[in-house]
């Protein structure tokens, strides 16, 4: 169970236990691309707007809301949240002996060689290419509001996702997929900013207490805890 206040008393589960419910699960994708810049990290709840456009139709026949669910993010191998990631090494100085006459002949001999066979090491064009090709999906929870944030007022209807994660570094630009599964509430305005961190943060739980059973979780994630069953749901469409 969780600590966090609950003051009108919302239940932490949503849906029953063998999945979500018609007519769920949404799917919508496109490249991360910034907000409104209001420093929602300030807040600790960062959001990553996805377009609402036309490969998006569904987004504009669906209730404003918020909403849960998986969302998959291309990470490339730069990225420090990467499976791909490899830490560059220290810049700390190193203490290297001073080659003899007869090393420094021998590493001209190899580094000659390694220019005959057409050799050498990638140019960092290449190297950005080859970062961005080995970008691998990688699956989180997510909660979401789509809606015109009434606490703000805005004017154009907005997508905005919070991954249930803690990142190093930004992913703007970044393929995002989403398997929305539910929805939570509707979008409220507040007499302050404390109350409406206060919901997001419960909607955070009731995304990690529904997502957590095994009808909810997508199959492809595997059994990330000892002790946990393989989760039913298919989010294929998340990593193909
Ligand atoms: C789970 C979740 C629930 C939210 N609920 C509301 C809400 O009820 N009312 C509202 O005005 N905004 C709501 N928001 C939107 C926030 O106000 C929004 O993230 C904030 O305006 C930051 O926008 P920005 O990232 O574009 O700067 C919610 C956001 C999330 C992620
Ligand atoms: N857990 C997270 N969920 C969503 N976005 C995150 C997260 N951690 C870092 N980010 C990054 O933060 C960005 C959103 O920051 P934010 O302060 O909400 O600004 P804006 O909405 O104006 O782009 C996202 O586009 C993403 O790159």
């Amino acid at each position: 169970m969780t600590s966090l206040p609950n003051p009108d008393n919302r239940p932490l589960l949503i849906g029953p236990p063998a999945g979500p419910e018609a007519p769920f699960p949404f799917r919508m994708e496109g490249e991360v691309i910034s907000g409104f810049g209001r420093g929602s990290k300030e807040l600790g709840i960062p959001t990553a707007n996805l377009p609402v456009d036309d490969e998006n139709t569904w987004i504009k026949n669906i209730d404003s809301g918020i909403y849960f669910g998986w969302a998959s993010l291309k990470l490339p191998a730069s990225h420090p949240n990467s499976v791909l990631y490899q830490k560059p090494s220290t810049s700390e100085p190193v203490m290297e002996s001073i080659p003899t006459p007869e090393e420094q002949q021998e590493q001209q001999q190899q580094q000659q060689q390694q220019q005959e066979r057409g050799g050498g090491g990638e140019s960092a064009q290449e190297e950005k290419l080859i970062d961005q090709q080995t970008g691998q999906w990688q699956i989180y929870p997510m909660v979401m509001s789509i809606g015109y944030n009434p606490f703000y007022k805005n004017t154009v209807r907005s997508a905005e996702v919070h991954v249930l994660e803690n990142f190093g570094a930004d992913f703007y630009g970044v393929e995002m997929r989403l398997l929305v599964t539910g929805f939570i509430r509707n979008e409220k305005d507040y007499s302050g900013l404390e109350a409406l961190i206060a919901d997001i943060e419960f909607d955070c739980e009731v995304a990690r207490h529904s997502l957590a059973r095994k009808g909810w979780r997508v199959r492809e994630l595997g059994v990330v805890q000892e002790g946990e069953e393989k989760g039913e749901l298919d989010g294929s469409w998340l990593v193909r």
